[in-house]
Parts: structure tokens; sequence; C-alpha cells
């Protein structure tokens, strides 16, 4: 299998030489340049309905750290906003940096945030988050841009779950949260079609980028960046700059939800 990582030799200047997809049209992140997006008035609001009950577990994956949702209903979902039908929660995961300058996927005219939430759904007119994840309407990411500020007591029981699942492939239980709890006020977003920031670097995610951020405080970014890339044994590695810079637009057409 194809290792690949955030590092001088396996990075993602490195991606392209095991993921072609890396070079194609609709890659992931995107810088997202305000004045350049067309406010589309046909773009319904975003509906979010998550159950806290569907948690299930949080994992450390190497890469990020992702907590996994329970998928076999539609317990929780997201529709309107730019796709159709129904969307199931799978997981979400967080993208940040060494320092605060850095750690943020997408940018805004080229402004980097320390972190970014993405909260990963799939298409229900699949069979599975396996079937659709390389079908081109197959999933939708919501992301969304931490700023740093006040300490958000919303994060809390995410990070005080860290401690447990420090090195690579450790996991725990995660019960009974509402990832809801996560999202800014309002749901105004950006929204344009790309691809999975990470390989395989599938071309098949609609992207949904909230206007407004949340916020995280320097102690909370410090919690982050205590999880190891490296297992067990293996000589310890940060768990820092798991991002991709923005890719290119490629002709791609960047839709507003709001004036
Ligand atoms: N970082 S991301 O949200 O594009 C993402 C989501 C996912 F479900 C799997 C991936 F490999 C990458
Ligand atoms: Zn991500």
């Amino acid at each position: 299998s194809h290792a690949w990582g955030y590092g001088p030799s396996d990075g993602p200047d490195t991606w392209a030489e095991n993921f072609p997809l890396a070079s194609g049209p609709r890659q992931s992140p995107i810088n997202i340049v305000p004045k350049e997006a067309q406010f589309d008035p046909s773009l319904k609001p975003l509906k979010v309905r998550y159950d806290a009950r569907d948690a299930k577990g949080i994992l450390n994956n190497g890469h990020s750290f992702q907590v996994d949702f329970v998928d076999d209903t539609d317990s929780s979902t997201l529709t309107g906003g730019p796709i159709s039908g129904t969307y199931r929660l799978k997981q979400f995961h967080f993208h940040w940096g060494a320092s605060d300058e850095r750690g943020s996927e997408h940018t805004i005219n080229g402004i980097t945030f320390p972190c970014e939430l993405h909260l990963v759904h799939w298409n229900t007119k699949y069979a599975s988050f396996g079937e659709a994840a390389d079908k081109p309407d197959g999933l939708a990411v919501v992301g969304v841009f931490l700023k740093i500020g006040a300490a958000n007591p919303k994060l809390q029981k995410v990070l005080d779950a860290l401690d447990a699942i420090k090195t690579k492939g450790k996991q725990n239980v995660f019960a009974n949260f509402d990832p809801k709890t996560l999202l800014p006020g309002s749901l105004d977003y950006w929204t344009y079609d790309g691809s999975l920031t990470t390989p395989p670097l599938l071309e098949s995610v609609t992207w949904i980028v909230l206007k407004e951020q949340i916020s995280v405080s320097p102690a909370q970014m410090a919690k982050f960046r205590s999880l190891l890339f490296t297992g067990d044994g293996e000589p310890l590695c940060n768990m820092v700059d798991n991002f991709r810079p923005p890719q290119l637009l490629k002709g791609r057409r960047v839709r507003a939800s709001f004036k």
C-alpha cells in the first residue's frame, strides 16, 4: 500500500507519484477569493440534523484524528445547500499547523487559519461511504475555520479524549456528542466541486466552506499538537502541519450562498 504523509519525503509534493489524481481537474483545497465568488440565489440554506447518540469512537489514524459516527440510518444528515438528496454524517476530523500562522487547508484571500474542521457526509443514493467515495456526487464535506481566540468550550470534550489516542492506531469509545455544537451561528457558505484533500484524493466532494469561523485558544491548539503521527515504540513525531496547500482552480467556479 502507498505510504504517504506530510513530511519532506512523503508530503503533498510527492503524492502525485502514487496518486495521479493529485494533478486532476477538481483538486482540493483551494484559495477562496470572496470577491470572485458568485452569489447564487438558487442555493438553499444548509440543513444540518445530527443526533448525539450516533457518535461512536475516536481514532488516531496516523494522519489526523477522527470521530466516527454510526451511519446505518438517516439520523445524522446534511440536506439542502448545494446538494440534492440526503447525505449521512460519517466522521469529522481536523487539520492544523505546528504554529498559529498555518494549519488550515482552504484559505480566504490567501489567509491561513491555525486549524480547519471537516465534517464528512456521503450520498445515500449509494449503499455506503465506500461506494460513494469515488462518485462525482458521492461526498459532501463541511469545512469550518478555527481562529485563535477565547477557549471554545464545545471543543473540550473532543480535546480531553486525545490523551488516550496519542499514537497512530489508537482508538477509544466516544459517545454522546453532537457535532452541531461545533458549528458557528451562521451557516453562510461558499461551495465548489473538489476532492478529498488526502490520498486517494478522489474527486467526489461537494465542498461547503462556512464563512463564519469558530474560536480555539492557544492552550487548546497545544492539545491538537500533542498527538503523534507515529505509533507506539516508533521515534516520536508530533502530529502537526497535516494540511495540503491550496490547489489550482482549473476553471472551477466558487459560489456563495450569501450576498
Ligand atoms: N480531508 S477530507 O475531508 O477531504 C477527507 C475526508 C475523508 F472522508 C477521507 C479522506 F481521505 C479525506
Ligand atoms: Zn480533512
